[in-house]
């Protein structure tokens, strides 16, 4: 069993969070109350983590030489990615060189690119996925939707939250789904997935900790996406026994190829006890926010655990409850929230204002968390909270 020493001594244990947003932020939470020292890094200053850590790098972290130069001037006992668009290239290299990354530098690589885990869960695994095609220009993109039929989705393979992402309803949409995800994917242009669309009843993320004592399911966690993007989750999410059975099956299959250590985010579609893969995170996800308020390890807590190699003997969780996302649009870098009197003055509700420094567009700013007696009354109670905060710029 490894020991935690002092932070900022020799003792150290060195956490080093390859991204600062929102999640990292609980991420840093929880190390920083287990005395674990905390650097956090991401491409601007001032990002959430940073703002809870010992200390921070702003870098380029598809820049693989920038991220290897902060990575040996740390030395972090354990090399932790926030998000997807990370140098994995060089994550790879630095665990064959000894370091440690969570789950795994090739968890991060495979999922970075959706086809990369596409191919491994459809092709490698056989778990059942929606029908798919890749596509490199608009001509492609055009034949693998008139193959697939409509409606279908693209998506830029390197993007997440939605981003660049469409469902085109007849073929008058393929160009503009095109260029949509041309502009929207994050390493720039490129390559594309398309995807025939999966008429569910109702979608899930089924957080799932690898830990030194086994692996471990969390109560599924059930989820709205507007454009690609989360808008509210709930838990638990009903489901049949066969439903529960499989995605525990596909997750296992899944999380067991990824291999390593810590909390991943499984997202699965359902139609009766029929369900299908979509993508997984190797690392806390953003419908999981609601295990803030739901269970008595969070997500965060429990990924931090499964890191460091601590038991993870029970997960107790509190009933039903909800989370609603605070989005705010426009532009600003002093953003207030106010009306926190009313929005906060229900029993059984909470909030986290992630501390953004900038908003250009729509980011999301913050959480609303709350617990009732349904799932229908704690998510309406969630977006009520969301709904009363004002947003000054
Ligand atoms: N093939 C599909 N059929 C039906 N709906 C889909 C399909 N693919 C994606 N969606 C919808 O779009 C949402 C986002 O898709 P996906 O998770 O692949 O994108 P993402 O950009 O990685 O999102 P995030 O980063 O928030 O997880 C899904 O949760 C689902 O609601
Ligand atoms: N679906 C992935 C996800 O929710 N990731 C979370 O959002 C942050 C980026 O936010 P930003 O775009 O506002 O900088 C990431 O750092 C992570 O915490
Ligand atoms: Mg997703």
């Amino acid at each position: 069993m490894p020991r935690i020493g002092t932070p900022l001594s020799a003792s150290a244990t060195r956490v080093l969070l390859c991204g600062s947003g929102e999640l990292g932020k609980e991420l840093v939470i929880e190390f920083q109350r287990l005395g674990v020292e905390v650097i956090a890094v991401d491409r601007y200053a001032n990002a959430p983590a940073m703002q809870v850590a010992h200390r921070h790098h702003v870098i380029d972290m598809l820049d693989g030489a920038a991220l290897r130069a902060v990575i040996e001037r740390e030395r972090p006992h354990y090399i932790v990615p926030e998000i997807e668009a990370i140098a994995t290239a060089t994550l790879v290299e630095l665990e064959a060189e000894g370091y440690t990354v969570i789950p795994t530098a090739r968890a991060a690589q495979l999922t970075m690119n959706r086809e990369g885990i596409r191919r491994l869960a459809a092709e490698e695994l056989g778990l059942p996925t929606s029908p798919y095609r890749f596509a490199d220009s608009l001509e492609e993109c055009r034949a693998a939707a008139l193959a697939l039929g409509f409606p279908c989705v693209i998506k830029p393979v390197m993007s997440s939250s939605g981003k660049g992402q469409s469902v085109l309803r007849s073929e008058e949409d393929v160009n503009g789904a095109w260029d949509y995800a041309q502009a929207g994917g994050r390493a720039g242009k490129g390559r594309v997935i398309v995807e025939g669309f999966v008429d569910f009843d109702y979608e899930i993320t089924l957080l799932t900790v690898r830990h030194a004592g086994g692996t471990t399911f969390c109560q599924p966690v059930g989820h709205r996406q507007e454009k690609g993007d989360y808008q509210e989750s709930w838990q638990p999410q009903p489901m049949s026994a066969a439903a529960m059975a499989e995605a525990e099956r596909i997750a296992l299959a899944v999380t067991g190829a990824l291999s390593g250590r810590g909390l991943f985010g499984v997202e699965l579609f359902v139609k009766g006890d029929q369900v299908w893969f979509c993508e997984v995170s190797p690392r806390p996800h953003d419908t999981g926010l609601v295990t803030l308020i739901s269970q008595d390890l969070s997500e965060f807590a429990l990924h931090a655990r499964a890191i460091l190699g601590l038991p993870i003997p029970v997960i107790r969780q509190n009933g039903p409850c909800a989370s609603a996302v605070l989005l705010v649009e426009g532009e600003s870098s002093q953003v207030s929230f106010g009306n926190l009197d009313a929005a906060l003055a229900e029993p059984d509700t909470a909030l986290r204002l992630f501390g953004k420094p900038e908003v250009k567009g729509q980011r999301r700013m913050g959480v609303a968390l709350a617990r009732d007696e349904s799932i229908e009354t704690a998510r309406a109670k969630a977006l009520r909270v969301a709904a009363a905060i004002d947003t000054q710029f």
